[in-house]
C-alpha cells in the first residue's frame, strides 16, 4: 500500500483550486463509487458476491481486490446487469488500484465503461490491509477534475469477533493502525459475523465502535447480508446533502464520546459547534490547515507551543454558517469535507435545517477537547462561550 506522500499529484486543496463537485454537469451523468473496505476476513468478498448474485435493476460493477491468475496487472471486475453476471479485467500498471497513480485507475474504469456501456454504480473493494484514505482522496479529487465517476461513500466491514484485537494492535511504523483508520473514515459500518457473539457482546462492541466514529451508520449482519441501499447512494461527499451532514453532527450529542473507551486506542470523534457567525473564512481555513497539515492544535502565538504528539485527523466534515460577507441567502451553508490531509469547502443549501448553528465533526487522534476549544476560540476570533465541543 502506498503511503499518502508517495502518490503523485495529490496536493492539499482548498476552495480556490477545486472545481464544483456535482453528479449532474451539463446533463452528464456521473457514476457513484462506494469504497468497500474492512480488515482481513471481515466479509467483504462475501458481501460483494452476495450483491453480484442478487437480482436488482441497477447495473452494478464490482471491482474485487483479487489479482487475476494470468497477470498481476489485471484486476477482476464483475458486472451484474439485471441479474446476469459478466466478468471483465481492469488493466492497471502496477496491479493495485490503491497504489496506482490516480489517473490510471480512474481511466481504466472509464475506458471499460466506453466498451461495456455505463454502469449505474461501482463498488470497489480495497485490500484488507489498506488504509482507504489515499484511494478515497484519489476518487474524490478526480471528481473535481472532470472524471466520469465520483466518490459516494465508504463502507467498512468489521469482523465482530476479532475487531477488538485488531483495533488495539500497536504498530511501529504508524500511529493509527489500519483497522482503526478503516473505522474512522467510514460513512457506514457493517458489524458482520454477529452469529459469533452474544447480544450483550454486540452491544458493547457497537458502543466501542461509536467512540471511534460516532457519525457512521451501523448495521449488524450475518454473512454480510445487507439491504442493497445500505451501500448505495450514500451521498457522503455530496455538497447538496447538507442536511445529512447536520444530522450526523447532531448524533454525537446522543451517543458520541460520552462512552469511555474500554479498548486502548485514542481515536475518537469530536464535534465542534458554534452559534456565532464567522467574520471571515480566512481564519477558519488557517485553523483547519494548521490542524491538518502541521498536525498541531493551533495557537495564536506559535512560539508558545511545546512539542506534543501530532494531531491526526482522518476524517472531517461539517456545515458552517457562511461568514457575514457571503450570507446572501439564509439557507446557504458552507460545507467542509476532509479526508486525511485534503479538505474542501464549498457552498451548499440546507433545505430542512431548523438550526443555524455551525457544526463540524473531526475523527482522529490526539484531539484534546480543552485545547481545541481554547485554540478555536482564539484563532477564529469567537467568544469561548458560543462554542461547544463534545
Ligand atoms: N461465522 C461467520 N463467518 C462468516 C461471516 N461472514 C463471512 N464469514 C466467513 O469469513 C471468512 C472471510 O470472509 P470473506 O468474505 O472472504 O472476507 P474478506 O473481507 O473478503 O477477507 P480478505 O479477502 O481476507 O480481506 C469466510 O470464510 C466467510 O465464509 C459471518 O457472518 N459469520
Amino acid at each position: 500500500m502506498a503511503d499518502f506522500d508517495e502518490i503523485p499529484d495529490l496536493v492539499p486543496v482548498s476552495s480556490e483550486n477545486i472545481p464544483t463537485s456535482t453528479q449532474e454537469e451539463e446533463g452528464h451523468r456521473k457514476i457513484p463509487v462506494t469504497i468497500v473496505t474492512g480488515f482481513l476476513g471481515s466479509g467483504k468478498t462475501t458481501l460483494l458476491n452476495y450483491i453480484l448474485t442478487e437480482k436488482h435493476e441497477k447495473k452494478i460493477a464490482v471491482i474485487l481486490n483479487e489479482f487475476g491468475e494470468s497477470s498481476d496487472i489485471e484486476k477482476s471486475l464483475s458486472i451484474n446487469q439485471e441479474g446476469t453476471l459478466y466478468e471483465e479485467w481492469l488493466e492497471l500498471r502496477n496491479g493495485c488500484l490503491c497504489c496506482s497513480v490516480k489517473d490510471v485507475g480512474v481511466k481504466a474504469i472509464e475506458s471499460l465503461m466506453e466498451k461495456r456501456g455505463k454502469f449505474d454504480y461501482i463498488l470497489l473493494e480495497t485490500s484488507g490491509l489498506a488504509d482507504p484514505g489515499p484511494i478515497a482522496s484519489m476518487f474524490w479529487l478526480d471528481d473535481g477534475l472532470g472524471s466520469e465517476i465520483y466518490l459516494d461513500g465508504i463502507v467498512t466491514l468489521v469482523d465482530a469477533k476479532h475487531i477488538g484485537q485488531y483495533m488495539t494492535e500497536k504498530k511501529e511504523d504508524t500511529m493509527i493502525n489500519e483497522a482503526l483508520k478503516q473505522i474512522a473514515i467510514a460513512d457506514r459500518i457493517v458489524l458482520n459475523k454477529e452469529d459469533l457473539l452474544t447480544e450483550q457482546e454486540m452491544n458493547d462492541l457497537e458502543k466501542e465502535i461509536k467512540t471511534v466514529n460516532s457519525v457512521a451508520e451501523i448495521l449488524r449482519t450475518e454473512r454480510s447480508r445487507i439491504p442493497l441501499d445500505f451501500v448505495l447512494d450514500i451521498r457522503a461527499y455530496d455538497i447538496h446533502a447538507v442536511d445529512t451532514v447536520a444530522e450526523q453532527a447532531n448524533k454525537i450529542e446522543h451517543h458520541g464520546s460520552g462512552h469511555a473507551h474500554k479498548l486502548s486506542h485514542d481515536v475518537q470523534t469530536v464535534c465542534i459547534q458554534f452559534s456565532t457567525q464567522l467574520d471571515t473564512l480566512e481564519h477558519f481555513e488557517a485553523w483547519i490547515q494548521t490542524l491538518l497539515w502541521e498536525k498541531t492544535i493551533p495557537t495564536v502565538n506559535k512560539q508558545l507551543v511545546a512539542a506534543e504528539d501530532p494531531v491526526i485527523v482522518l476524517r472531517l466534515k461539517g456545515i458552517i454558517q457562511p461568514p457575514k460577507d457571503r450570507q446572501d441567502d439564509k439557507k446557504k451553508r458552507m460545507v467542509i469535507q476532509g479526508v486525511q490531509d485534503l479538505y474542501d469547502i464549498q457552498e451548499g443549501y440546507a433545505e430542512n435545517m431548523l438550526d443555524s448553528a455551525s457544526k463540524m465533526v473531526l475523527i482522529g487522534k490526539n484531539l484534546d477537547k480543552h485545547k481545541l476549544l481554547a485554540s478555536f476560540a482564539s484563532c477564529v476570533h469567537l467568544p469561548v462561550d458560543c462554542i461547544t465541543i463534545t
